[in-house]
């Protein structure tokens, strides 16, 4: 069917992408990949603007958006001068001089119906437990500093596991995506949005205008601006839900640096006086950042402390980034789907915003519209994109309020601030017998959550009673098992470092 035919059919054929950053050339690709030769891709953006620059570390999913693309693993960490991600490690988040690791993927070995960590935490209160790092591949080969990718041909084994994501230098990336759209037909504008057209009756985009005249006319815009949300809230006023009150950190200062530790298969997170410092090895250098709250830090001191916390020289001049946590009212309004941060924002401590990218891409293509709009299509697309924000705030949210630091102004205010009943709701369950029910389709899964609410030092009165249903010997033996064969299995992987330099280093 060519462009015509379509058109007469009230499809939309024409989509124009506004900004090319991570979401941008996200949207680009995946668009490209999923319509036909009948629709054009068009993506503006402008060199003088630049993107945010930073975004470098992933959760799992990343994986399903690279293989729906057909990339080849390899080519795109060796291309991104990526590194490996197995979990995060918060330092000092619970209580001064603690850490802890938050681990993709599988506690233990589910027994019965119930979840390993019930077990677990029967013989934690028992006294017989070992860590709960040993029970899991992930977190083990963390703390070990070594990676390989699951094994599926061995499904009995916990190396059949393990589950990652990516560290990559976010500049690459896009550059990596752009090249990848314009093979399959995207039209790259350069230029700067001067002013926006919309149409009389009903107030949808009718083309952006730039700065040189040109007009980009489109039926379906995506808004993938950054911050400044340029058509669904500088165009159309859709307006902001702000979280601050319940995230309050609203600044960052980001720098890079020489790598001069070892390359960990995660991320790094430490608590600092009023927010905490991000750690990304990539193969070439080390991304930071101090993510803090500038009602308890100057952008000053939040600077000194971050440049006095590397492990390495700055190559760059640290960079400092302002914003407001939370998400827009409508994702989408009228024509126009904000992707990326022109829909919201919630910052990186579980680097959730290139996953909200990817599921607001996934969502826009199972709602794909035909040119008249279905408003019941545009309430759903919302709706679960609200659910979805929602839950991760809670999950962000814990990581502050679960503590024990009293040490500053900025953790006595988290600590004690009130939280959404949701979260509360989900706390109190977590700490009366150690149960956790994922909510629908939320992101984070019941490991997770347990792993950040045991690790920030939630400790539950008792544990699920039908545990008991087996004798503490054969609890024992079965978790002395799970943890024996774990330790095996991290013992015969590659470190970090090996495996990258054996499948895909990048040249230096
Ligand atoms: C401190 C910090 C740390 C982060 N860390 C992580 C992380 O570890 N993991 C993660 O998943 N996410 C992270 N994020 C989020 C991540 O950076 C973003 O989700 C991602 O980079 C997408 O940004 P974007 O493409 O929406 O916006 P941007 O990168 O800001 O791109 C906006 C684009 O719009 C264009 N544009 C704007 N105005 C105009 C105009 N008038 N005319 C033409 N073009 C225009 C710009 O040129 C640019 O191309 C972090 C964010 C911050 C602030």
């Amino acid at each position: 069917m060519n462009a015509a035919a379509a058109e007469a059919l009230g499809r939309v054929t024409e989509v124009v992408i506004v900004g090319g950053g991570t979401a941008g050339w996200m949207t680009a690709a995946a668009l490209a990949k999923v319509l036909t030769p009948a629709h054009t891709i068009r993506l503006v953006e402008s060199d003088e603007i630049g993107t945010v620059g930073v975004g470098e570390a992933t959760i799992p999913m990343i994986k399903l958006f690279n293989q729906a693309l057909d990339l080849d693993e390899n080519d795109f960490i060796r291309e991104t001068k990526g590194s490996f991600k197995l979990g995060i490690e918060f330092v000092n988040w619970g209580r001064l001089g603690e850490s802890y690791i938050h681990g993709f993927g599988k506690i233990g070995q589910d027994l019965g119906l119930l979840p390993f960590y019930q077990y677990w935490l029967k013989m934690l209160q028992a006294g017989k437990a070992g860590p709960l790092d040993d029970y899991s591949i992930n977190t083990l080969a963390c703390r070990h500093d070594r990676f390989m990718p699951a094994r599926t041909d061995r499904p009995n084994s916990p190396l059949a596991d393990i589950a990652y994501a990516y560290h990559f230098d976010a500049g690459l990336y896009a550059r990596y995506l752009r090249r990848y759209a314009e093979a399959r037909g995207v039209r790259r504008i350069e230029g700067k949005v001067a002013s926006v057209e919309q149409r009389a009756e009903d107030g949808f985009i009718d083309a952006v205008v730039l700065e040189s005249g040109e007009r980009v006319a489109g039926q379906l815009f995506v808004d993938c601006s950054g911050f400044r949300g340029l058509l669904i809230e500088q165009t159309l006023k859709t307006g902001y839900i702000d979280w601050t009150h319940w995230l309050p950190c609203d600044r960052a200062v980001a720098v890079q640096c020489e790598s001069k530790a070892s390359l960990t298969p995660y991320t790094r997170s430490t608590a600092r006086e009023a927010g905490w410092q991000w750690r990304i090895p990539l193969q070439h250098r080390v991304g930071n950042g101090y993510v803090f709250s500038s009602a308890h830090i100057s952008e000053d001191e939040a600077t000194a402390t971050l440049l006095r916390n590397l492990e390495g020289q700055a190559i760059v001049d640290p960079r400092p980034l302002r914003f407001v946590t939370g998400k827009r009212k409508k994702f989408w309004n009228r024509n126009v789907v904000a992707i990326g941060l022109a829909s919201g924002f919630m910052e990186p401590l579980e680097s959730t915003s290139i996953h909200l990218i990817q599921s607001a891409i996934a969502r826009l293509t199972a709602f794909f519209p035909h040119a008249g709009f279905d408003q019941a299509d545009i309430d759903e697309f919302n709706a679960h994109s609200d659910v979805e924000f929602d839950r991760i705030r809670d999950f962000l949210i814990l990581h502050y309020h679960a503590t024990e630091r009293d040490d500053t102004p900025f953790w006595n205010h988290v600590r004690t601030m009130d939280v959404p009943e949701s979260l509360r709701r989900k706390m109190d369950l977590f700490l009366s017998n150690g149960r956790i029910f994922r909510d629908g389709s939320e992101l984070f899964a019941e490991p997770s959550w347990m792993q950040v609410m045991f690790g920030q030092r939630m400790r539950p009165r008792g544990y699920h009673p039908l545990v008991d249903v087996y004798t503490e010997e054969k609890i024992a033996e079965y978790m002395a098992n799970v943890r024996g064969v774990i330790g095996k299995c991290v013992q015969v992987m590659p470190t970090h470092a090996e495996y990258i330099a054996r499948t895909c280093a990048a040249p230096m």
